[in-house]
């Protein structure tokens, strides 16, 4: 396929699926975060031809904070996904992984390869494989883990994968066929999947969309235990969820293709122009 992208191209998802699993991979050397910011955004404008799905975007992200973004249907919440990994190039604007990586001059496949993981909205293991095997197929994707595939695991491996199944609460799950978990289950072994690759940074889209309230409860504990750990950014609809894994950070509010509001859940929930535009409807 073509990976050179122009402004405002968008890779289908037939693209997505010949550049095969998706998942981040860290670079050896690891992405540059002296200045304490693992991501930064700025005057970010994507047109479709002509619609400003994102305009003048700006986006300042720690290493180890946990940002939830939220806003109405249409807000561009996907576009700036879309953007940081890649997907879509930017019609105009500055975009940084860390201090070096210029994500807009980056392929999709290169931007995961430099530590960004990303996970959509639809679960997508590999149904016919374990929940354990699954894992170790991830962790084998993740270049810094030498061999090929059929290579047997370091018991410091097996102590990896069993802490991420305990992480994500599928202990007592592992030798189940992953297309035999539940929805919320599927979930979770996608983000532990993820993790096995030890992205740099996290972005997970809608990850309680689906979810029962238990399941949706038991993702709170989850991110909250991943809290400071990772540089993480949550798109969600589910206000209380978002108010469970926001607790004193920041929250940003998209509208237009633009920050609205940005501040405490506390904060962004008083907000007048934020409970006109998405709160309050
Ligand atoms: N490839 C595209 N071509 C044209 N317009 C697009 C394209 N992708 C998105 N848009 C438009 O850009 C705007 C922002 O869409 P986006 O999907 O980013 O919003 P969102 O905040 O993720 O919404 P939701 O909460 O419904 O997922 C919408 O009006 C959408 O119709």
């Amino acid at each position: 396929m073509n990976d050179v992208l122009k402004p405002g191209q968008t890779y289908d998802s037939k693209d997505h699926a010949e550049h095969g699993f998706s998942y981040g991979r860290p670079k050896q050397d690891g992405v540059d975060t002296t200045h304490g910011a693992i991501l930064y955004l700025e005057d970010i404008t994507v047109s479709f031809d002509g619609f400003k799905a994102l305009n003048k975007l700006n986006l300042d992200i720690s290493v180890g904070e946990l940002r939830c973004i939220i806003g109405p249907n249409g807000a561009g919440k996907t576009t700036m996904m879309d953007v940081i990994t890649g997907k879509t190039r930017p019609t105009s604007g500055t975009a940084y992984f860390g201090q070096t990586f210029d994500l807009t001059k980056m392929t999709e496949y290169h931007i995961a390869d430099a530590g960004i993981g990303r996970k959509f909205q639809r679960p997508t293991v590999f149904e016919h494989h374990t929940v354990f095997e699954n894992l170790e197929l991830a962790m084998k994707m993740n270049k810094r883990v030498k061999p090929t595939l059929f290579f047997r695991l370091s018991a410091e491996q097996r102590d990896k994968i069993d802490a991420i199944l305990k992480l994500i609460r599928l202990e007592g799950h592992h030798h189940r066929p992953a297309g035999l978990l539940s929805h919320g289950q599927k979930q979770w072994l996608e983000i532990g999947m993820l993790l096995m690759q030890e992205p740099q940074l996290l972005l997970l889209d809608e990850p309680v969309a689906g979810m029962s309230d238990a399941e949706t409860e038991r993702t709170a504990e989850l991110l909250n235990e991943l809290r400071g750990k990772h540089s993480i950014v949550v798109v969600e609809h589910d206000m209380a969820f978002v108010t469970e894994i926001a607790r004193d950070g920041q929250v940003t509010v998209l509208h237009e293709g633009s920050v609205l509001a940005e501040g405490s859940m506390q904060a962004v929930q008083a907000n007048e122009r934020v409970i006109e535009v998405y709160l309050g409807r």
